[in-house]
């Protein structure tokens, strides 16, 4: 008997231009739910482009022109009329390098909420504990939330900046290379952190570290010159892929 796979996100025939030069060409894929899915592929083959269509990032950039369509569960999140500020509640953002605000510790995990306008104190301290804990950053914050953010560490500060995205509990996050600013450490405890974030949100992973990749996702998805190449179960893809192109990449051979 086979299972069917519960997909958070399906993209169908998804194709994007800046100006004339078109980043990405005719992608299906589903994104299958409470998992991790690694994006992977040479510099400049549309990884961090793919990302930004999830949240609608590309929306800011001007001649940006898209076609096909992207499906959050059954909305079709790429339509005139569909709600771009909803959709970045429902789906969060992590970049390559952290970015807290300069405010407390306290105030940036809380910021989405009381950007929903949510005042009662209680809710904002539990939900603040509990996007910590989650973020496995409570036990080292936990006495001095009112303490400037800026100065953590940068491992640090990632992980706040994923308390801060998971604080308004997002059914997706979007990590973009969010390890490739930290030490060797750091990386290592994001990496786990990861691991354990995919039991409740569907991870969406850029990143330029095979490795990493290989470590951390359950999927991967192998992209060149604005092509999907290969997607399979990240295993699968590492040991016995399919495509020529994947196996020239993965062995180093380009890229
Ligand atoms: N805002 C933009 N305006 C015009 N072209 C862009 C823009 N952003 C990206 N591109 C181009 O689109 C293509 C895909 O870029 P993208 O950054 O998505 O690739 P990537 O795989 O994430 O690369 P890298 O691994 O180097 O970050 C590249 O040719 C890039 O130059």
């Amino acid at each position: 008997m086979t299972t069917a796979i519960d997909n958070a996100l399906e993209l169908k025939s998804l194709s994007l231009w800046y100006g004339e030069k078109q980043a990405l060409n005719d992608i299906s894929l589903a994104i299958p739910r409470r998992r991790i899915t690694a994006l992977i592929g040479p510099s400049g083959c549309g990884k961090s482009t793919l990302l930004r269509c999830f949240n609608r990032m590309n929306d800011v950039i001007d001649d940006c022109r898209i076609s096909g369509d992207i499906f959050l569960g059954n909305q079709a999140i790429m339509q005139p009329g569909s709600d771009a500020t909803a959709l970045r509640r429902r789906v969060g953002m992590v970049f390559q390098r952290p970015n807290p605000f300069p405010k407390s510790i306290y105030e940036n995990v809380v910021y989405g909420l009381r950007l929903q306008g949510v005042r009662d104190r209680r809710i904002l301290n539990e939900a603040a504990e509990r996007a910590l804990r989650a973020a496995a950053l409570w036990p080292e914050v936990k006495d001095n939330l009112g303490q400037n953010a800026l100065t953590l560490s940068s491992g640090q500060q990632q992980r706040l900046v994923i308390a801060r995205a998971i604080a308004i509990e997002p059914e997706v996050l979007l990590l973009d290379e969010p390890t490739s600013a930290l030490d060797p450490i750091s990386t290592l405890v994001i990496e786990e952190l990861m691991t354990t974030l995919k039991q409740h949100f569907t991870l969406i992973l850029v990143t330029h570290n095979m490795q990493q990749a290989a470590r951390v996702s359950d999927y991967t998805a192998f992209m060149h010159q604005g092509s999907l190449v290969e997607f399979a179960e990240t295993d699968r893809l590492f040991t016995a892929p399919q495509q020529r192109r994947t196996e020239d990449y993965i062995t180093g051979r380009y890229g």
